[in-house]
């Protein structure tokens, strides 16, 4: 848990409660929102009237039956009737209102979260420089219970507030000794369940967030490398690191149970209390004949209800304080995306001097010098060439050297160093992985990606597969429409072939492969690399094959002292 991650019930959680919450109140959709909290106000009266009224006529058809007087029994229940069929439509639509309002603020504040979350590539930083745990579970989860609670608890509050209101007047006018008890008993409460259960049970509430998150996170890796952890039979240890980390968050819910336990026996006895009190307490009153039976019911009635508004923390707080713990999780990653959105090479990277990316029709790199993120280690120093169109650069050295990190720093991912890149800009630069990444989505989408939305037709789609040697493909899973888990149903060589069809097909200027042909065989990768000179693609290449060489000008060596030297490919002699 970081430090601005403290839990605590507060002023400052409050006011992070309303940074989060109140953007969505002064956006384009602030009529429809407001106009939709109006109502479910009016509801929420509606309700409490009816309330009250239903409080009335019970004291009043129990007086009637004490009395035996049927006529008047007869009557109250009609009446009760009526009142009914008036109410129930009134907490029905309620509970619609407050919901649909909950779902519309969720579906507006997570479009908010995820444009944020996208913009600058914070989703690329954020996992290795903010320290926040799980973002995946703060956008689904935490902005889902942040909107729902927060309108649950808001109109818990407001509704408590008119409930103290309208039957305050019924138990004075019945008995104002009750009223002064009362008082004195929910200001105990409040504050005895504050002080005992506050800080402690909001802090485990916000562990166990945390925790079962790590959990559903570890069993997803398992589910995503399923393959590698079936080869190593790595059940045995999969399986204990999983119930490692589960039992912590088992370990962290045992003390929340015990701690709720204590609260349980609180609430229970606050609750039961609630009944017996008051009657006790005016019983004098009955029995020497000067209140109706009725009466006392009503009174009985109106303290219960004048005492959950009074206590309405008490009797919430188990859900108050896993909802606060929710809140922070939320303003903590609010934050961080605000942290990088102000520094474009990242929240880590704005005291020092970093790379800087200008754009240009050639690829150049001017006194290049590269640390890693954390600027531990220099990975190279002032590197200076231009990568002219048609004369490929290739890229080599031994494993961590720094060749990926060069083309992450061409990418824009890394900026910590200094000195200057001149790259062409949007799609006229195209980045191959060794381990291409295969979308959600049909084969269509595979091609096309990220422009998905471009109109290309079948023919040419299918000319493009066959152009890499993937001429069956698309007949084989049924189409070009066909979507399928295409990382676990194609080879890694099939897969790097259909990422380079992407890549042809999108005619990059520059294409930088990172050991994009690792998992070919020498005549399909002569067949990829001999297609780009053609298409006037320049390839930026990393690759441990000799084969390579001759699609490539130039030839870039990193030993891994930082230092480098260029060599014109027609006189590298590989290996030497
Ligand atoms: N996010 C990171 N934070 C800190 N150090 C990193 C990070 N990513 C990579 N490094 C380190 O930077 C060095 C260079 O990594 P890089 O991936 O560029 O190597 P490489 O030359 O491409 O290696 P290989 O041929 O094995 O792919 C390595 O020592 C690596 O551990």
């Amino acid at each position: 848990m970081s430090a601005a991650e403290q839990p605590g019930f507060n002023a400052r959680l409050w006011r992070r409660f309303a940074t989060i919450a109140r953007p969505y109140w002064f956006s384009d959709e602030r009529w429809r929102a407001r106009g939709m909290l109006v109502l479910l106000v009016f509801l929420l009266l509606g309700q409490t009237a009816f309330n009250v009224l239903f409080n009335q006529e019970t004291g009043e058809f129990t007086s009637a039956l004490a009395a035996r007087d049927a006529d008047r029994f007869w009557a109250s229940i009609w009446r009760y009737t009526a009142i009914l069929v008036a109410a129930v439509p009134i907490y029905a639509l309620y509970y619609y209102v407050r919901d649909t309002l909950g779902l519309r603020w969720r579906r507006w504040l997570t479009d908010r979260f995820l444009a944020r979350y996208f913009h600058q590539r914070a989703y690329y930083r954020l996992g290795t420089e903010a320290g926040i745990d799980n973002p995946d579970q703060r956008i689904s989860e935490d902005i889902n219970s942040f909107t729902q609670q927060s309108l649950y608890f808001s109109m818990i509050v407001l509704g408590s507030v008119l409930q103290l209101v309208a039957f305050s007047a019924v138990l004075w006018s019945i008995s104002q000794g009750l009223v002064f008890f009362l008082i004195g008993y929910a200001v105990f409460s409040t504050v005895f369940t504050g002080a005992v259960f506050g800080k402690r049970l909001i802090g485990l509430n916000f562990r166990q967030l945390q925790r079962e998150a790590d959990f559903r996170f570890s069993l997803v890796r398992v589910r995503e490398h399923a393959e590698p952890i079936a080869f190593h039979d790595g059940e045995a240890r999969e399986m204990s690191a999983l119930q490692r980390i589960f039992a912590l968050a088992y370990a962290n819910y045992q003390q929340v149970l015990r701690w709720q336990f204590g609260l349980n026996l609180f609430q229970y006895a606050h609750a039961f209390l609630t009944i017996v009190l008051p009657t006790v307490i005016i019983a004098g009153d009955v029995l020497s004949g000067r209140l109706e039976v009725g009466r006392a019911i009503q009174a009985a009635g109106a303290f219960a209800a004048i005492l959950s508004a009074l206590t309405v923390i008490v009797e919430h707080f188990e859900g108050l304080s896993r909802f606060s713990a929710g809140v922070e999780r939320l303003h903590a990653f609010s934050q961080a995306l605000d942290a990088e959105a102000g520094t474009p090479g990242g929240a880590a990277d704005d005291a020092f001097q970093k790379i800087h990316t200008l754009h240009g029709f050639e690829l150049s790199l001017e006194r290049l010098t590269i640390l890693t993120p954390g600027r531990e280690h220099l990975l190279l120093q002032e590197v200076t060439l231009a990568v002219n169109p048609g004369q490929g650069l290739l890229i080599v050295g031994p494993s961590g050297t720094g060749k990926s990190s060069l083309l992450r720093v061409i990418a824009g991912l890394w900026t910590t160093g200094s000195g200057e890149v001149t790259r062409p800009a949007g799609s006229d630069m195209l980045f191959m992985p060794q381990q291409p990444y295969l979308p959600l989505g049909d084969l269509r989408c595979q091609l096309t990606y990220p422009h998905t939305e471009r109109d290309i037709s079948d023919e040419e789609l299918l000319q493009w597969l066959a152009q890499v040697n993937l001429p069956a493909l698309a007949e084989r899973f049924g189409g070009l429409g066909a979507e399928l888990d295409w990382q676990r149903v194609l080879s890694v060589g099939e897969q790097q072939r259909l990422a380079f069809a992407r890549a042809l097909l999108a005619k990059p200027r520059y294409l930088l492969l990172d050991e994009a042909t690792s998992a070919l065989d020498a005549a399909n990768e002569e067949l990829l690399y001999g297609q780009l000179a053609g298409l006037s693609i320049t390839p930026v290449s990393i690759s441990h094959h000799a084969a390579v060489l001759k699609h490539h000008a130039w030839v870039l060596e990193l030993p891994g002292d930082g230092s480098w030297t260029l060599h014109a490919a027609k006189s590298y002699r590989w290996g030497s």
